[in-house]
């Protein structure tokens, strides 16, 4: 009768060493280096000053001229305890378990992520440019060295596209995706979309921290093609190179562009897309016009949004702030939480595929043009020579002849055929400026069989 009682104890004994055993892993401390204190770094601190996560222990600041950054109000949010300093190797070669990056940038950044992982370090980086260009061979090392390399906050901002697409999409099979990709042009676009003006609105993005250090990489599009390399690379299993994916400016952007784009019941917004075709992917990045009736049309502020669209499960939206320190900050805080609790992300094997600009989609042109006789006729002329079919002619009355805006619409048809017909057109004597093309979204976006 007795033998069972005892082996109760034992199992009793073990079943405590265990519970033992798991509090002892629960209770391992993840020390924390922040590089970079600017917009996102900042935000991290106050991220976590105020939530107190248990096991994680801001242990390192770095940034250079550190004495502005420890005078900067955000430094209250920094424990006593932390240490602060201009040197990186003190960082790199410190007992730091995960290393958060928000500096930016290739160089020096490849450098030092390459060292932190090599010495078995985790990183948790907001840099698209880094993991579009380098973010293959940077996993692999991470793999090779037991570490991770977490980027959630590189697409999107605080919308959870990356985690979401590894881990909740991964069996489908996404051919296509399109959306909204950059905080600042959405700003600025939906801001003009409203009265203001271009340069004024770029001006309240910088100060309110959206814009890149060089706000020529969001208003030109090469911040939006890098987070559709980063995506593409996740869903589409494509590695592309970023240089290879036709960017068009915001900037041409104007005023009277919207006037037009309100009577065509469209607005405009800047809109990545890529979509798989047969072993190419065809890319692009640049404002567009978007149907009023399209969600897309209603992503306002600094919201992005991405569309997915799968073969099984057909499309999955995605959509919030997608630029910001605190909703940059809560990606990255959720990154470090999964590096500590040792979450593996889905890996699959991407191939590199060529990029194509070929797109075929109806087409919004605007002129600027010194009025004369003759000059509608000689642009539909040209427009017929290439077989590109008109859609709608609209000119509102009240411009100045002398610079007289007007816009063409046309159906369905070729990047390669309408840049064709614009190079015609734009040897015509009365052509002042470089006519707008922008691709019309259509409401067409079903995935492919
Ligand atoms: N802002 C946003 O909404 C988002 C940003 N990101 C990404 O996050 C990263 C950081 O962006 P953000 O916080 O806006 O940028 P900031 O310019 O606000 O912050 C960057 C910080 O890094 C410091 N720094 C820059 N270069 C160096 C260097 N060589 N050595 C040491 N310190 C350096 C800067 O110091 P100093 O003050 O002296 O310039 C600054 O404190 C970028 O990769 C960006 O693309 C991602 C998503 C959203
Ligand atoms: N400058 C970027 C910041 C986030 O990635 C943007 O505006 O989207």
């Amino acid at each position: 009768m007795s033998k069972p009682a005892v082996k109760k104890t034992a199992a009793k004994t073990v079943a405590k060493k265990s519970v033992a055993k798991k509090t002892v892993a629960k209770e391992k401390i993840f020390r924390v280096a922040i590089l970079g204190f600017g917009t996102v770094g900042s935000s991290v601190a106050q991220v976590l000053a105020a939530q107190k996560f248990p096991g994680i222990e801001l242990t390192w600041i770095y940034n250079r001229d550190i004495d502005r950054k420890r005078a900067h109000a955000a430094a209250k949010f920094v424990p006593d305890t932390a240490k602060w300093t201009e040197n990186i190797d003190d960082v790199l070669n410190s007992r730091v378990d995960i290393i958060i990056e928000t500096i930016g940038g290739l160089d020096p950044m490849e450098k030092w992520i390459r060292r932190a992982l090599s010495s078995g370090k985790s990183v948790v980086t907001a840099n698209k440019q880094l993991i579009a260009y380098r973010g293959a061979a940077l996993t692999r090392l991470a793999q090779k060295n037991k570490a991770s390399l977490a980027y959630n906050a590189a697409v999107a901002g605080g919308v959870p596209v990356i985690p979401a697409t590894l881990q909740g999409l991964q069996g489908d099979r996404i051919t296509r995706l399109s959306g909204i990709l950059n905080g600042t042009c959405n700003f600025i676009l939906s801001h003009m979309e409203a009265g203001e003006d271009y340069g004024e609105v770029l001006e309240k993005a910088q100060a309110a921290g959206y814009a890149e250090a060089n706000p020529s990489a969001d208003v030109d599009g090469y911040d939006a093609r890098a987070k559709l390399c980063i995506l593409a690379r996740i869903a589409l299993h494509a590695e592309l190179d970023p240089d290879a994916i036709p960017t068009q400016t915001i900037a041409q952007v104007s005023a009277v562009d919207f006037h037009y784009a309100q009577e065509l019941n469209c607005t405009i917004r800047q809109i990545s897309r890529a979509e798989v075709d047969g072993r190419q992917i065809r890319a692009c990045v640049g404002p567009m016009l978007v149907p009023s009736t399209s969600p897309i049309a209603w992503s306002h502020g600094t919201q992005n949004m991405v569309v997915t669209s799968g073969k099984f499960g057909g499309d999955v939206v995605f959509s919030g702030h997608g630029a910001g320190g605190h909703p940059t900050a809560v990606a990255i805080v959720s990154d470090l939480l999964a590096v500590a609790h040792g979450g593996i992300p889905v890996s699959l094997p991407t191939k590199k595929r060529q990029v194509a600009g070929e797109f075929l989609a109806p087409r919004y042109l605007r002129f600027v043009v010194a009025d004369e006789p003759g000059i509608v006729g000689a642009i539909t002329g040209a427009l017929g020579k290439v077989g590109i079919n008109i859609d709608s002619i609209l000119q509102r009355p009240g411009y100045p002849k002398d610079c007289l805006p007007f816009v063409i619409t046309t159906e369905a048809c070729l990047t390669s055929t309408i840049e064709k017909a614009l190079r015609a057109i734009q040897k015509f004597s009365f052509i002042l400026d470089a006519p707008l093309c922008l691709q019309i979204l259509t409401v067409d976006d079903k995935a492919e069989d």
